[in-house]
């Protein structure tokens, strides 16, 4: 069995013939196992080892034909270690057994005769849960010391964007954050203004997009008392209020044309003009910008000043779209669980499987800010302790789970490396190739293969 990330996984083997518990040591062979053949044994090993997964038999002694030793084995685990993931081992067609285990906690189950393969695959994913989830408990007790917040991330693209902010936060460059809509942009903004040398001074947004043109000059760089009509007082802009400090300048893609030939002498000089006046104000301020928007489409289109783009881009954060971040959207989902259940005092504690499963599936358009809104709508309106699939309203949602066959997990296997090496290399395909450590001819039979568009 291979391992999970760098893990070893722990596994808890309770199994009272000894000849499925030689099959089962065998099958698992990259795991620690440890093996129990009954409810004292077990509970030791439980402490002793602390196994992320356990596969249970429901049939131990002193009851082998039946249950009760199994399931007072199972409520007792998990009331000891509840964030165990157990996979009960049931009779053949015994649905009703395997029905009920489920409900009282049981991650998963399964059938005898037991099938080495589909039971590895079943204990993986169990370990890849557990691992998130302690990962995520890792980060939810840091918070308060962490400058990251309340930022939640676990997968390697989202820690490696963090690494990039923890890196470009002191270095007073003007800074470009790419990514759709909902992704976080805005949250790294305030972290990287926290880590860098300017977190004592203020932060100054402004979103270029909510703001009419008219209007948008004004609030950028400020008006002389009688510069127009209304114009009662001299007033500074916000560029001027973010002085010593930082500018965010979220949707730059949206700034008129006539306003970024402003804004590019201002980052060329470091100085304005209000609107009506004639002096020159020197600021300092390191300007932060933000956009959903293809930038260099725009240029080719005259809609975005190409000269504007180098000067906001001196260095560029990249945030991947939440579907391409499979392992946060559970982690994030379950994070936003906790937070609006316990500020609607609700008794929601967690998601069905079938949830989490189309959690994962679904392609979140809007990204972080959509699930936020889905869970905290289903948290509001649930009843019970469970969130389940339906109530998240995504309608008809076509599932990735992992599937059992093993060529067609090593086909799920191939493409998910194939589509990561294409966007890392950003559709580079000799680096894409390269990535792989395939030819590049090889590369185009497979993104024909899985219809991946080059
Ligand atoms: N990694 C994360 N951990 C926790 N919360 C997050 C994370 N990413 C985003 N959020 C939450 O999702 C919502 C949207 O995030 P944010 O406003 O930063 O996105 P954005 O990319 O700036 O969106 P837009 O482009 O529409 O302005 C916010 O409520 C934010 O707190």
């Amino acid at each position: 069995m291979t391992r999970v990330q760098e893990d070893t996984i722990k596994l808890l083997v309770i199994e009272d013939d000894p000849g499925l518990q030689r099959q089962l040591r065998w099958s698992f062979e990259g795991c620690e196992v440890v093996v129990a053949s009954d409810y004292d044994t077990a509970l030791k090993e439980l402490e002793q080892a602390a196994p992320q997964v356990v596969t249970l038999d429901l049939g131990l002694p002193p009851d082998p034909g039946g249950t009760s030793e199994g399931f007072r084995l199972l409520d007792e685990i998990l009331s000891r270690a509840p964030d165990t993931k157990i996979i009960v081992v049931t009779g053949h067609n015994d649905r009703d057994n395997a029905v009920r285990a489920i409900g009282r906690g049981a991650y998963d189950f399964f059938e005898k005769p037991i099938d080495p393969d589909l039971l590895t695959l079943t204990v993986e994913r169990a370990a890849k849960l557990a691992r998130l989830e302690r990962e995520y408990r890792k980060l939810a007790i840091a918070v308060p010391e962490s400058p990251f917040g309340e930022l939640i991330a676990v997968s390697p693209q989202m820690l490696e964007v963090c690494r990039s902010v923890e890196k470009l936060a002191p270095a007073d460059v003007t800074t470009l954050i790419l990514g759709e809509s909902g992704t976080g942009k805005e949250v790294l903004v305030r972290i990287l203004h926290s880590l860098s040398n300017r977190s004592t001074r203020r932060l100054v947004a402004i979103n270029c997009a909510a703001i009419p043109e008219a209007l948008l000059e004004s609030e950028l760089f400020g008006y002389e008392k009688g510069a127009f009509t209304g114009a009662v007082k001299t007033t500074r802009g916000k560029i001027e209020t973010a002085d010593r400090g930082l500018l965010f300048l979220d949707e730059i893609g949206d700034l008129p044309l006539s306003l970024q030939a402003k804004l590019l002498r201002f980052l060329q000089e470091r100085v304005i003009e209000r609107i009506g006046g004639r002096q020159e104000i020197p600021v300092d301020v390191r300007v932060i910008c933000a956009t959903h928007q293809d930038l260099p489409k725009l240029i080719k289109d005259g809609r975005f000043r190409e000269d504007l783009y180098y000067r906001i881009n001196e260095a560029t954060i990249n945030v991947p779209p939440l579907r391409e971040r499979q392992d946060d959207a559970v982690v994030l989902a379950r994070a936003f669980l906790n937070r609006f259940a316990a500020r609607h005092r609700k008794q929601v504690k967690t998601f069905t499987r079938q949830a989490l499963t189309i959690i994962e599936s679904y392609e979140w358009p809007g990204n972080v800010r959509e699930l936020e809104n889905r869970v905290k709508r289903a948290v509001v309106m649930a009843d019970g302790r469970e969130i389940t699939a339906a109530d998240l309203e995504l309608g008809e949602v076509e599932v990735r789970e992992t599937p059992f066959d093993l060529r067609e997990v090593r086909e799920l296997a191939e493409m998910q490396a194939v589509k990561r090496a294409v966007h890392h290399s950003d559709r580079n395909l000799s680096r894409a190739a390269e990535l792989l450590g395939i030819t590049r001819p090889t590369l185009y039979n497979l993104m024909k293969k899985y219809k991946i568009p080059n």
